[in-house]
């Protein structure tokens, strides 16, 4: 897993369980566990600790080791410094000495064993003042260092360097013997019905645009949709930019351009037919088929899209009944089919088994929906519960699509967009349905997707 795995978790546990103290308290015990295995009793620990849920897992195992060793805790911040509410309970609930930056030369010198607790996954950036040099004087004490989660600064320029790293869950992309130490993976509880929900959590993979990026580096979408149906195209591209790509290209029908572009000047139209499209390189993501009907032309163009569009392709709605999962092998396409378009695309039954099978099979990424939709790339497998009745309305599936569409584009992975689409677009009908109960509209839907992205739920 990687660090946004972590906060992703973090996050979508606090969501269900209210806070993570309990965990926390997990972690602490965790490393605790591991210094009563390796450090015999009666040796002096210091825990250095920053101001994030990282110190206040070194917090709660100072509490533990208490019991058996010589533990002086340094808050590099002191008290009020400590930034989350748990850490501060953390140390509400600590019954040992702790101490200022002033007394770390002293408590490093006098200790056997130094707790790295200053950065988990939370860290940004490379370490600013004072860290720099609180990690070069623990680098360079001499003693046992133990690292709680992840060496403080690992993956920055400058980290600690243990000789030991329990961390948490699983192990984090990268980390070896060599930057490390010898890792222990501890499990410190998190529910496995918590690690395979999409939640808010999931919003920590959408990227922040940098302030200085400029136009066509935040995600450039296609749209091929609404030959038949023009509505088909003007939900889901509204959809793609309501999550913030730079630009929304729209690929249809010249006589829906009327229909189209009053809903949104900030669309480019193209018009398409049998013998004009334009040129696909430059998208970022391309999403194919809704409103496109069975037609011979309908047809013809969204074979043409998928056979000339090499990124990241995402299939609905028609494009079910034109294409075979084999035109998308090893593609690493979103599809995003309803349980009857599911069996039109496959022949099979829309069940979960048959999802994984065909996603790893076809090297694809499924997005089942369903009142819990199922997403999995063959491999990893995620549910996205919520919802609500008046999600049966025609044009959820379209707003899904072109909500994954546009995640896509900004460079998420397939299966990432997948799932925080998924969870975007529920939550979307869960806003709109405390409001309006079961008559809110499509269009409800589609203008709290700026709610969401914004963080505002
Ligand atoms: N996964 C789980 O379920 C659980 C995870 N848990 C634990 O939480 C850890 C993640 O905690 P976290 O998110 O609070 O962040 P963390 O790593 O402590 O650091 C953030 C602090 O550092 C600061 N800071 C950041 N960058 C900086 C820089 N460059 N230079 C200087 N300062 C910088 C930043 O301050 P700011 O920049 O905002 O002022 C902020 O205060 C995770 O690794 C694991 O140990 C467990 O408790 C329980 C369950
Ligand atoms: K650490």
């Amino acid at each position: 897993m990687d660090y946004l795995d972590e906060k992703s978790m973090d996050i979508n546990y606090a969501s269900t369980y209210g806070d993570t103290y309990k965990l926390m308290k997990q972690a602490g015990k965790s490393i605790s566990d591991f210094v009563e295995h390796t450090i015999p009793p009666g040796k002096s620990i210091a825990i250095i600790c920053g101001t994030g849920n990282n110190a206040g897992d070194g917090i709660c195992s100072g509490e533990y080791l208490l019991k058996k060793y010589n533990v002086s805790v340094l808050l590099i911040k002191d008290v009020k410094g400590l930034k989350t509410q748990e850490t501060r309970r953390a140390i509400n609930d600590y019954n040992g000495a702790y101490y200022p930056l002033s007394s770390l030369d002293e408590l490093i010198s006098r200790s056997d064993i130094i707790i790295d607790a200053i950065f988990g996954v939370g860290i940004n950036g490379d370490p600013r003042k004072p860290y720099i040099e609180i990690i070069e004087k623990i680098n360079n004490s001499g003693k046992t260092i133990i690292s709680v989660d992840v060496p403080s600064g690992f993956q920055t320029n400058i980290q600690v360097k243990p000789d030991y790293t329990v961390t948490f869950t699983d192990i984090k992309t990268g980390m070896n013997r060599e930057n490390s130490g010898k890792i222990t993976v501890s499990d410190i509880g998190i529910p496995e019905q918590i690690k395979s929900a999409v939640g808010p959590g999931d919003m920590v993979y959408m990227p922040i645009s940098a302030p200085e990026s400029h136009k066509g580096m935040n995600g450039t979408v296609g749209i091929l949709a609404g030959w038949e149906f023009p509505g088909a195209a003007v939900m889901s591209s509204l959809s793609a930019y309501n999550v913030g790509p730079d630009l929304v290209k729209v690929f249809t029908n010249e006589v829906n351009r009327s229909i189209i572009m009053p809903y949104n000047p900030g669309l480019m139209f193209y018009p398409v037919n049998g013998k004009n499209f334009p040129a696909l390189s430059g998208l970022n993501s391309m999403l194919i088929g809704p409103g496109m009907g069975k037609s011979k032309e309908a047809e013809d163009l969204i074979k043409y899209a998928v056979k000339n569009y090499n990124g990241q392709l995402i299939l609905d709605a028609d494009a079910f009944k034109l294409i075979t999962p084999s035109e998308v092998k090893d593609r690493n396409a979103i599809i995003t089919p309803h349980s009857m378009e599911f069996t039109a695309f496959t022949g099979l039954e829309p069940t979960e088994e048959n999802a994984v099978e065909t996603a790893k099979k076809y090297g694809l990424i499924i997005l089942l929906k369903g009142s819990k939709d199922i997403i999995t790339d063959g491999v990893n497998i995620r549910y996205s519960y919520g919802g609500n009745s008046r999600m049966t309305m025609g044009g959820t599936g379209d707003v899904l699509a072109g909500i994954v569409a546009g995640i896509a584009s900004r460079k998420v992975s397939p299966l990432r967009s997948a799932s925080l689409g998924s969870f975007i677009n529920k939550k979307c009908g869960d806003i709109a349905f405390e409001k309006f109960g079961s008559y809110y509209g499509i269009m409800d839907m589609i203008d709290n997707i700026k709610i969401i992205m914004h963080n505002k739920f």
